[in-house]
């Protein structure tokens, strides 16, 4: 396995942009290794699946929510912890590392991670909006980690992430290139993710209370 980054090494820097500007995009804390092996994961599921494996994402939380393919059009697949493969839990622990390093910073009341796959086929797209919910399971920060080889500017799909202090101006595009991965304030970054024109695999964390 290619050396393994430490949470420390990410967490000044996540912190600082996080409290400045409410979002953080970096690279290199997910393995390369560990990112492929994610992606042929999720392909393999995708594609093998009979009913369970993805299914259509729902606007609003797990308990309380509306299928609108207005708004969002990605397909998704909860993990599991309990039933997860050697790569997933990896992700998982890598994840939830981050997240301490982050919770202990910024005296978040962190408490637990939930995680999906998220897959948009061509043509999908999911517009501007925040990620947390009123009421239960309130979601803190969000965790996107890409999984897409050789992503180029023509195969649209970009993450577009709009200011926090004023949400109808832009702050940034984001490629979701692999290995990529992007952190925000769940409450108050308004974001969308623009329309694909190729399958587009990532996983999208929410640290909850
Ligand atoms: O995949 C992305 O870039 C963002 C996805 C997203 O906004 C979400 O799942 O809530
Ligand atoms: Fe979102």
């Amino acid at each position: 396995m290619s050396k393994v980054k430490r949470p420390e090494e990410f967490g000044a820097e996540i912190v600082e942009a996080l409290q400045a500007y409410g979002w953080y995009a970096g690279a290199g804390y997910f393995e390369a290794d560990l990112c492929r092996g994610l992606k042929e994961e999720a392909l393999a599921i995708y594609t093998n699946s009979q009913g369970d494996g993805f299914y259509q994402a729902r606007v609003g939380d797990r308990f309380q929510n509306l299928k609108d393919t207005r708004v969002r059009q990605d397909q998704i697949h909860w993990l599991d912890p309990l039933q997860a493969s050697p790569w997933q839990s990896i992700y998982l622990q890598r994840s939830w590392d981050l997240m301490m390093v982050l919770k202990r910073a910024m005296f978040l009341p962190i408490n637990g991670f939930e995680s999906h796959f998220a897959m948009y086929q061509s043509g999908a797209f999911y517009k501007k909006h925040v990620d947390s919910f009123q009421g239960r399971n309130a979601r803190l920060l969000s965790l996107i980690v890409y999984l897409n080889d050789d992503w180029g500017e023509s195969d649209g799909g970009q993450l577009r992430i709009y200011r926090e202090d004023n949400p109808e101006v832009e702050a940034a595009t984001i490629q979701p290139e692999m290995g990529r991965f992007v952190i925000f304030l769940s409450e108050t970054i308004h974001h969308e993710v623009l329309p694909s024109h190729r399958p587009r695999l990532s996983l999208t964390g929410c640290e909850i209370q």
